[in-house]
């Protein structure tokens, strides 16, 4: 569907609330200039990028009253340059102009710039925006950065942590890292029934992504519980993506089909948003669920930008796409 239907389809009802969404944008004081692979990346143009989206929602009648960001805030070329807290505190100055709230989400260049105790002490720790009810108890010595929170009756979202099982954000004395190791290398040579022993690496599980620890899971899942019995909309929102139709790369979280397999057993599910592959991507899956992955903010060349207003309805989600984010209309099935 075209902006202009969108547009059109908009003047016929009120949606029930607007949010915004961005993702990698990835902020650093140098140059423009390519990345490993070879793609152009705007480093210093990135932080102009977040002020016009900024401006363009405060602009809007009835504008997001959240705007969930997806992660990689800063690059980590700021830990080399030991700019890891400027740069922060400068794309925060430009965030912090934002009428409404923001929901942040850990990516991996949040984890290469500072640790995970750090982090929970930092402005990017929104769990604190957490719904008090219903009360999701976590085990005991759980620490992965996850929370929900409802901005409408029947509408709930879920941030989940895709780097909770990680080489990276915790000491490597830490009960979590060693646990991460081992499951890097459980996921990395999956053993399905009849297998046999010399099993293909799985090219996705590499350090730049990472995975949902049991524990969390098991959280997620008495959440979507909850929001099946209450007759609620889910959207579950993460760094990485989950889905193989949503990327075009290796962007995949280690145990993305168990993540995937948790979602499918809960009808309330419509929607996983992520970020981390800038290219973007969009699928929806065989349970109907729409995964967006948002194109980043830092390969946005300047006469472009890569945010999203999103207009929640009863029966679908309708999706302004900025810049290089396409617009659609994801109906609820
Ligand atoms: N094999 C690959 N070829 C090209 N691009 C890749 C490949 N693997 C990952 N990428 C790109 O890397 C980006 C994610 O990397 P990012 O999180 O920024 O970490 P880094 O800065 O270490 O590359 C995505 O846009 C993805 O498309």
């Amino acid at each position: 569907m075209e902006d202009k239907d969108h547009i059109q389809t908009m003047g016929n009802r009120q949606p029930y609330f607007t949010f915004g969404v961005i993702a990698d944008i990835q902020y650093a004081d140098r140059p423009t200039g390519p990345n490993c692979w070879g793609t152009l990346r705007y480093y210093r143009d990135s932080l102009v990028h977040l002020s016009h989206a900024v401006a363009e929602w405060n602009s809007q009648d009835s504008g997001p009253t959240f705007v969930l960001q997806l992660g990689d805030i800063i690059d980590s070329s700021n830990k080399k340059l030991q700019a890891s807290e400027k740069a922060l505190q400068e794309v925060l100055k430009v965030a912090d102009d934002m009428k409404g709230h923001w929901h942040h989400v850990w990516g991996n260049h949040e984890l290469y710039n500072f640790n995970r105790s750090y982090l929970i002490q930092s402005k990017l720790n929104t769990q604190w925006l957490e719904d008090p009810k219903p009360v999701i108890k976590r085990g005991e010595n759980a620490d992965y950065y996850a929370y929900h929170f409802s901005p409408f009756p029947k509408f709930r979202f879920v941030v989940i942590d895709t780097y909770d099982h990680s080489s990276f954000g915790r000491d490597m004395n830490h009960p979590k890292y060693k646990e991460s190791v081992a499951s890097m290398s459980e996921w990395h040579f999956p053993k399905e029934p009849g297998e046999s022993q010399v099993c293909k690496p799985e090219r996705h599980v590499v350090n730049f992504n990472g995975g949902v620890g049991r524990d969390q899971l098991s959280w997620l899942h008495n959440i979507l519980t909850y929001s099946d019995e209450q007759e609620e909309k889910v959207v579950v929102a993460s760094h990485v993506p989950i889905h193989p139709e949503a990327q075009v790369t290796n962007c995949l979280a280690w145990n993305y089909r168990e993540i995937l397999e948790v979602l499918h057993c809960h009808s309330c599910v419509v929607s996983y948003i992520a970020g981390h592959e800038h290219h973007g991507g969009y699928c929806q899956d065989s349970h109907g669920i729409h995964h967006i992955t948002m194109e980043g903010v830092v390969e946005s060349p300047p006469n472009t930008n890569a945010f999203a207003t999103v207009h929640m309805y009863k029966d679908k989600m309708v999706l302004h796409g900025r810049g290089r984010v396409k617009s659609r209309e994801l109906k609820f099935v």
